[in-house]
């Protein structure tokens, strides 16, 4: 089954584009890396997946409800949980009152189990809590009813490397059980330790989706020859060699081509040390941020919190 899916989204807040003809599908039981600089559109998805705000054009579903038709957001909701960015929750209250009335909304599965996972301080005001402890209770909140499908922006921001590791377990747990992640991040180490697939953003447009050891072998791996020798760097202009560096009798390159036809022309030198590892994530990545537009990736910012309350509920948020 497919639980999201988008054709041709495109939502504009007046002439500002937020995303344009986004076309995904995510599948039941994956987790989905959703990447993309600052300003990209992420949080824009997220809040056009979740009724917040309305698309401009093309459609979407969740868990195969349409989600313009309000009565079939609604009836989807109940299998959905929601961790915004900030969680916008009522800060008057303890922890404990936003979880009876979470548990009233939307019913309570799990959450003796899952405060005793992510351990937020709830006979204390939120007002109170630190940002790691809002993201805690924030996160009971969004898993108490057993979602199917979870919708995270940016989830671990806030939280300590202790909290942030207790959530990548808890992820693959889940999925483990079947349940469908769609998580925005610009954490790289965090999207290869939990996702199966990415979709990398930019400028609003989608640039690239596919899975994380796909987009890492595709992107080849990182060669360091040390020879004897001086070499001319026109030497090392064979298919496949990338980004070359040349110093001394050393070349570094990036490899995307045939080991075969390396190992041939390697046969020219006196090789004396060799290494190949992997793309570093980053250089990875970059690759698709980097042509990206100033404009895209300047310090825009589209985290405009959920109303107080319900931030985990996948509801209340109103349209913008
Ligand atoms: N409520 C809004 N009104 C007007 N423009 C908006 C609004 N929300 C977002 N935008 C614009 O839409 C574009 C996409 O923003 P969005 O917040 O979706 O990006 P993002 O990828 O989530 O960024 P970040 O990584 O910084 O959170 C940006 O140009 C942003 O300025």
């Amino acid at each position: 089954m497919t639980a999201i899916q988008t054709r041709g989204l495109t939502k504009y807040y007046g002439d500002t584009r937020g995303i344009d003809d986004l076309s995904i599908e995510v599948e039941a039981g994956e987790v989905f890396g959703f990447l993309g600089p600052n300003g990209a559109g992420k949080t824009t998805t997220i809040r056009t997946l979740l009724g917040f705000v309305a698309p401009t054009g093309g459609s979407a579903t969740l868990l195969g409800h349409d989600v313009t038709d309000e009565a079939a957001l609604l009836d989807a909701k109940r299998r959905i949980g929601y961790l915004p960015s900030e969680p916008g929750l009522d800060e008057g209250v303890t922890g404990e009152r936003l979880i009876r009335y979470h548990a009233a909304l939307k019913g309570d599965e799990r959450s003796d189990e899952l405060l005793d996972r992510f351990d937020p301080p709830i006979a204390r005001e939120v007002g109170e809590y630190s940002t790691g402890n809002k993201q805690k209770l924030a996160l009971v909140l969004a898993f108490m009813h057993d979602p199917d499908l979870v919708i995270m922006d940016e989830p671990t921001s806030g939280l300590d490397p202790l909290m942030q590791e207790r959530l990548y377990e808890f992820i693959e747990e889940e999925r483990t059980g079947g349940t469908t992640f769609f998580f925005s991040s610009h954490v790289l180490s965090e999207v290869r330790r939990v996702c199966d697939r990415v979709g990398i953003i930019r400028d609003g447009r989608l640039v690239a989706m596919e899975g994380v050891e796909e987009l890492l072998d595709r992107s080849g791996k990182r060669v360091r020859v040390g020879v004897g020798d001086a070499i001319d760097p026109a030497d090392f202009e064979i298919a496949g060699v990338h980004d070359l560096e040349v110093s001394d009798g050393d070349a570094s390159f990036m490899f995307t081509g045939e080991y075969d036809d390396l190992l041939d022309h390697l046969r020219n030198y006196h090789v004396v040390d060799l290494d190949v590892e992997e793309a570093p994530l980053e250089d990875v990545f970059m690759k698709f941020y980097d042509d990206a537009p100033a404009g895209a990736t300047g310090a825009e910012s589209g985290s405009d919190s959920a109303p107080t309350g319900t931030a985990a509920s996948a509801g209340g948020e109103t349209d913008a």
